[in-house]
């Protein structure tokens, strides 16, 4: 069987980087702009928006990358609207093949129209709740607190008083440069101490001062991007790596790395797909996982992202089952549910396909 979009799609993948305010169906973004009144789209056709979106995301700039997010998150100011999204984008990852998902926003962006964060919350885990009946799926939601922003204590009690009712984590996000992990340690601490989980964008926009912080400062059990860890490698005439210390840690310790290929290349973290450090970082053991970051934005889905890989560097069915497992085992899950997904659902899905060991 060839390995073409088609089986990929039936293929069981697990997504651990998604942002729900970056992956809005387009013709969703439009329908709440005239339901609210809300004027700025520079379009009202799906397809042009959709367009525009990427346009605007693939400009080289994390902080370029991050201006779309203004109309998205300006339709997503009202519980129906939330709920609406989170449903959606549920349904849409089942209808990709995903089986697991952690889906992430930042609660303190959707406060415009009077909610609260507690109520921003609510309305969307109500709606993957009902998104992901029936489908096939379980999401898992990570809350995000801006890094620019001086709200990151506030939202970790947030995401805490919520951890019963599918609140699996804690992340930070935006600009990545001047804003270090470290101005939240409170935040982070606040995490720890509560036995949740921390993953924090890191060595994206910025390089491994960055991943340093997260790692050794803040406790991040993984890592969203961190492509530039590979600023710590060098590889030889002879096509031998050299590991500093920390790119050694970070394998060492079995990091996750929640990469996002093209999200990267449009961002500027990377030059192309075909220079992306993953296929290095893969070859080397890192604990690599392949992600979306921003369906709308970069107009990728997890069927499109690993069709790439298979295109660009020759990855096989086993390869995809490989980080499919990688990241499935670095979720923020119970162990007993990720042992079940791996056994009963990932590794019998992939063999159906045609994977050997
Ligand atoms: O790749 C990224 N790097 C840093 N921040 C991001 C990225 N993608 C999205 N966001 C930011 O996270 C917020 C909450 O979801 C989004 O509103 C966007 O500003
Ligand atoms: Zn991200």
């Amino acid at each position: 069987m060839s390995l073409d979009a088609e089986t990929i799609r039936k293929a069981p993948k697990v997504l651990l980087h998604d942002h729900l305010d970056g992956g809005l169906r387009p013709q969703t973004v439009i329908d709440l702009a005239a339901e609210h009144g809300y004027r700025e789209l520079p379009t009202t056709d799906a397809d042009d928006l959709a367009t525009w979106f990427t346009r605007g995301a693939d400009r080289k700039s994390l902080e370029l990358y991050l201006e779309g997010f203004r109309h998205t998150v300006a339709v997503m100011q009202d519980p129906d609207s939330l709920m609406r999204v989170a449903q959606e984008c549920a349904e849409d990852l089942a209808d990709d093949g995903v089986v697991y998902a952690e889906v992430r926003f930042a609660p303190e962006q959707h406060l415009e129209h009077g909610l609260d964060m507690d109520q921003v919350v609510e309305a969307v885990l109500a709606g993957f709740r009902k998104g992901s009946a029936d489908r096939g799926i379980t999401i898992g939601t990570l809350i995000t607190a801006m890094r620019h922003a001086a709200h990151s204590r506030e939202v970790a009690e947030l995401a805490m008083r919520h951890k019963d009712e599918g609140v699996v984590g804690f992340d930070i996000a935006g600009a990545e440069s001047g804003y270090p992990p470290t101005r939240h340690l409170d935040a982070f601490q606040l995490i720890q101490r509560e036995l949740s989980h921390i993953t924090i964008h890191a060595g994206e926009a910025f390089g491994l001062p960055s991943i340093w912080e997260a790692l050794q400062f803040c406790n991040a059990e993984r890592l969203g991007h961190g492509v530039r860890i590979v600023d710590d490698i060098t590889v030889d005439d002879d096509g031998d790596a050299h590991l500093g210390r920390l790119a050694a840690f970070v394998r060492d310790n079995r990091v996750p790395l929640e990469m996002c290929p093209t999200s990267n290349v449009h961002s500027g973290a990377a030059p192309s797909l075909a220079e992306h450090p993953i296929d290095l970082l893969k070859r080397l053991r890192y604990r690599v996982t392949v992600n979306t970051d921003n369906r709308l934005m970069s107009n990728v889905t997890m069927t499109s992202e690993m069709t790439a890989l298979v295109e660009t560097f020759g990855w096989t069915l086993e390869d995809l089952r490989w980080v499919t497992i990688n990241a499935m085992k670095s979720a923020f899950w119970p162990f007993d549910q990720r042992l079940a997904l791996i056994d009963d659902v990932i590794k019998p899905g992939y063999e159906a396909l045609g994977a050997t060991r």
